[in-house]
């Protein structure tokens, strides 16, 4: 068995299934071999798509104050590029660029903004090589996986494209005979979108194409970490025909970006994706100019394993849900919850499952795991790790920081880690792991599991196994989550909306409810001169 990339293909998911990597049943890498090379313009057919400025008003510029900034490559602690540090000025153009173009794109019919937007999504398809070079080479997952991020990230453009022309109001049944009751849908106005580093693509397009869909116009900031993918896409959107001032990128200094954009009365909306605490103090700010506001935020995702599972299957799902982008997912299982009958069988499935893992850069053949994203993430979650341990978790297979050789010394790697005999005292049951660490946590009973699942203040994704179909209504009902996976752990899609509840965050994105929450909707009255029962 081995933990393989998920991989979309066409509107499924697939498991890029790796060749085994073993050694002393710990996962290595062949340094000697290693392409964790920083220069990521060679590896692109399109060098043009390696922006390094931010995008205003359809022009490429620098920081007024000329300061840079590196982006690195997590697998090798090399500069890939630098970018300005945008703060408050830029943010300032940027916002009256989308505010100047918003009438425009407004008045375009749904249509128009739709083939506009098709026309991204096929320019981003035809690049999604050079699109995961980048992010590959930004943020460290492995190229499969950047490729699925990618592919699924222009699913949501094509969605968006589509989905723009079925934004629909109503006639209402009058109570009065002389007048008539009409709801008419409109965009929100300038959107300020806020990124994370961990899915540099999909997090954009999941709120940049309904936005656009429904007219709107958008001042994005992602990550600094990633904004190097964030560019690209830009870049295709210009070449797409997206007008000028439509999509601006504002890279640099997150609170300063982040204020300018939360006190100014000209964004009527906020959509963010992030931690919890960013998220909470951007709706607090938020509620001065009485923004609409999208929160995505983090999770702590109970993954139950009910005894009358498929042991295997569901040791293989555990570990591509838990460890996908090396654990910094905010949908990564965080706790799984084995019941005792079968807890041997599956802590010694799941621990050949991550032994079969390669560690190592992204561009690497058959790699399956990256670097997390800066040494203080990586060092946060071995803290976590020995926390577990010192308090009685053993670990099957990991638990440290590993020694990979060559470049990749310099990376922020830690050991894919299954942690048994965990605990309810433990940061790691209470926590977001956020790397690749995973508790493993006994229960007898079916409503034990439950409780426990949903002891948390997180609400994001639950998932659990089970042939059975009472028990799995009785699940999936108990469970106090925005998304439930039953029998299955790629839940991301399109076309299903993507949303928390409790302090997992407010909104949705994809789907058709991803759309809404770009619109606004307005009542028209009329009196119509004429009273109809005479
Ligand atoms: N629910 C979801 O859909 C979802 C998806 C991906 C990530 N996440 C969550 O995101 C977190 C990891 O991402 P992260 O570490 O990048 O989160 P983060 O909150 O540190 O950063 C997210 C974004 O907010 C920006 N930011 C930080 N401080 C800011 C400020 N004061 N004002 C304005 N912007 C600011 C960052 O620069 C980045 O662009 C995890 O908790 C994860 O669960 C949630
Ligand atoms: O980290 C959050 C996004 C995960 C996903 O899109 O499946």
């Amino acid at each position: 068995m081995s933990l393989s990339a998920l991989v979309r293909q066409g509107s499924t998911w697939k498991l890029l299934r790796p060749q085994f990597c073993r050694s002393g049943g710990r996962c290595v890498v062949r340094a000697a071999s290693s392409d964790a090379s920083s220069d990521v313009k060679s590896k692109l057919k399109d060098a043009e798509l390696l922006k390094t400025d931010c995008f205003v008003g359809g022009e490429w510029t620098g920081a007024e104050s000329g300061e840079t900034m590196p982006v690195y490559n997590p697998a090798t602690n090399e500069v890939v590029a630098n970018v300005p540090v945008g703060g408050a000025k830029e943010t300032s153009r940027a916002i009256s660029a989308a505010a100047d173009a918003f009438p425009g794109w407004k008045a375009k019919t749904a249509k128009e903004r739709g083939s506009i937007l098709r026309k991204w999504y096929d320019l981003v398809v035809e690049a999604s090589d050079d699109i995961s070079s980048i992010m590959t080479a930004e943020c460290g997952k492995p190229f499969a996986e950047a490729k699925a991020e990618c592919v699924g990230g222009a699913g949501s453009i094509e969605w968006f494209a589509e989905e723009g022309r079925r934004i629909q109001g109503d006639v209402l049944e009058t109570v009065n005979p002389s007048i008539r009751f009409l709801t008419t849908k409109s965009p929100v106005g300038v959107v300020g979108a806020i990124t994370p580093w961990n899915f540099p693509m999909s997090m954009i397009t999941r709120k940049v194409s309904p936005a656009l869909a429904a007219g709107c116009t958008v001042v994005l900031k992602p990550a600094e970490v990633t904004p190097l993918t964030a560019l690209s896409l830009a870049e295709l959107g210009r070449r797409a025909g997206i007008p000028a001032g439509v999509l601006n990128i504002v890279v640099g200094d997150a609170p300063a970006i982040g204020d300018t954009l939360i006190a100014s009365d000209t964004v009527r909306k906020i959509g963010f994706t992030g931690s919890t605490g960013v998220g909470k103090k951007l709706a607090a700010g938020a509620a001065d100019t009485v923004k609409r506001v999208s929160l995505e935020l983090g999770g702590n995702a109970p993954f139950i394993i009910f005894d009358d599972a498929d042991v295997e299957t569901a040791a293989q799902m555990t570990v591509s849900s838990a460890f996908r982008n090396a654990g910094q997912t905010c949908i990564c299982a965080n706790r799984i919850f084995v019941q005792e009958g079968i807890r041997s069988q599956f802590v010694e499935a799941i621990t050949a499952v991550v032994n079969g893992l390669k560690l190592g850069s992204g561009f690497d053949e058959g790699v399956t795991m990256g670097p997390l994203i800066s040494p203080k993430q990586r060092d946060r979650v071995h803290e976590l790790v020995k926390e577990a341990v010192s308090k009685g978790a053993k670990p099957t297979t990991g638990g440290g920081i590993p020694n990979l050789g060559g470049k990749l010394d310099q990376g922020y790697f830690m050991q894919p880690t299954v942690l048994d005999n965990a605990t309810l005292d433990m940061k790691v049951y209470k926590e977001e792991i956020f790397g690749p660490a995973m508790p493993i946590i006994t229960f007898k009973q079916d409503k034990d599991a439950i409780k426990m699942a949903n002891d948390t203040e997180y609400g994001l994704a639950a998932y659990f196994w089970t042939k059975d179909l009472a028990r799995a209504f009785k699940a999936a009902e108990q469970l106090d989550y925005g998304m439930v996976g039953i029998n299955e752990q790629a839940i991301t899609s399109e076309i299903a909306p993507f949303g928390g509840i409790k302090h997992s965050g407010v909104g949705r994105e994809n789907s058709k409810y991803g759309l809404e929450e770009f619109l606004q909707l307005k009542t028209l009255v009329m009196g119509v001169g004429y009273n109809k029962t005479l």
